[in-house]
């Protein structure tokens, strides 16, 4: 399949003074539209950094992004990020959370009414229309989420960038969640870049999994194809042996040849 987004030889030193730190060292990705790509590695690896430098919030030191056959230089809605800390506007009700971005988007092009029910459709989508009222403050975090990704998902990105997006979730929210948004994927298509931890979530989710070796001058370590059919249902994958066959692949990845050391 062409590439879609192109991660090209990323490289990114950090400097303060003279020390610098090189993070990422020749991170390269080719990945589909329509593709659903975990990355995962131990803590301070550089996946953050990574999804930053998709997002366009940091620049990479060498090497570069090309998303649909344009490089990326800087932030754009073609490229929407789902932080593990939600990042709504306390002030603004849920709808509004929602509808500023799509007034940002979509105000040139779509009207008054049509960006209405956009952004009701997108509330729909992640089942919070019924809170479309109240502030973020009294909802819980899993609602909040919920909201993020509405938000996301309502300017039309061509990729999704999810950082941890449900990192700081419990595990029975965490679930519901993952389920809606591998029902979003199957309905739309999108193509998900997403941050993760947790490899029960990166196998569930993905096609492929992308493991990064520690850090500095972290790399691409590895890439697993996860073949399992989708609809992926949880319960039933407990005990499929693709599935736990994925599953001890990435845990051999990073606690036997990626073990993570504690820095002293
Ligand atoms: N702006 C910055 N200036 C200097 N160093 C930075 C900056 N941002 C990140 N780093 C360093 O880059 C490394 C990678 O950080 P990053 O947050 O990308 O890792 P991560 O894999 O996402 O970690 P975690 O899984 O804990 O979130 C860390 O050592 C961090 O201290």
């Amino acid at each position: 399949m062409p590439a879609y987004l192109e991660l090209s030889q990323i490289g990114k030193t950090f400097s303060r003074g003279a020390a610098t730190t090189e993070v990422l060292r020749e991170v390269t990705l080719d990945i589909a539209k329509g593709e659903y790509i975990s990355i995962i590695g131990h803590s301070g690896c550089g996946k953050s950094t990574l999804l930053n430098i998709v997002a366009g919030l940091t620049t990479a030191t060498t090497g570069g992004v090309i998303l649909d056959g344009r490089e990326v230089n800087s932030p754009g809605p073609d490229r929407a990020v789902v932080f593990q800390n939600h990042s709504l506007l306390p002030w603004l009700t849920v709808y509004d959370n929602v509808r500023l971005a799509v007034d940002k988007v979509f105000s040139g092009t779509r009207s008054r009414a049509e960006r209405h029910a956009w952004t009701l459709h997108n509330l729909e989508l992640v089942q919070m229309a019924h809170a479309k009222d109240k502030r973020p403050a009294e909802v819980s975090g899993g609602m909040k989420q919920r909201v993020g990704i509405a938000r996301a998902l309502a300017m039309e990105p061509k990729v999704l960038l999810l950082d941890e997006p449900f990192g700081a979730l419990d595990a029975l929210t965490r679930a519901h969640l993952q389920d809606s948004v591998m029902q979003i994927h199957a309905t739309l298509g999108n193509t998900i870049l997403m941050i993760t931890h947790d490899v029960d979530e990166a196998v569930l989710l993905s096609d492929r999994i992308v493991m990064m070796t520690n850090g500095p001058s972290a790399y691409v370590g590895e890439v697993l194809e996860v073949d399992l059919a989708r609809p992926r249902k949880r319960l039933e994958l407990v005990a499929n042996p693709t599935y736990l066959k994925a599953r001890e692949a990435v845990l051999k990845f990073l606690h036997e040849r990626h073990r993570f050391v504690e820095a002293a």
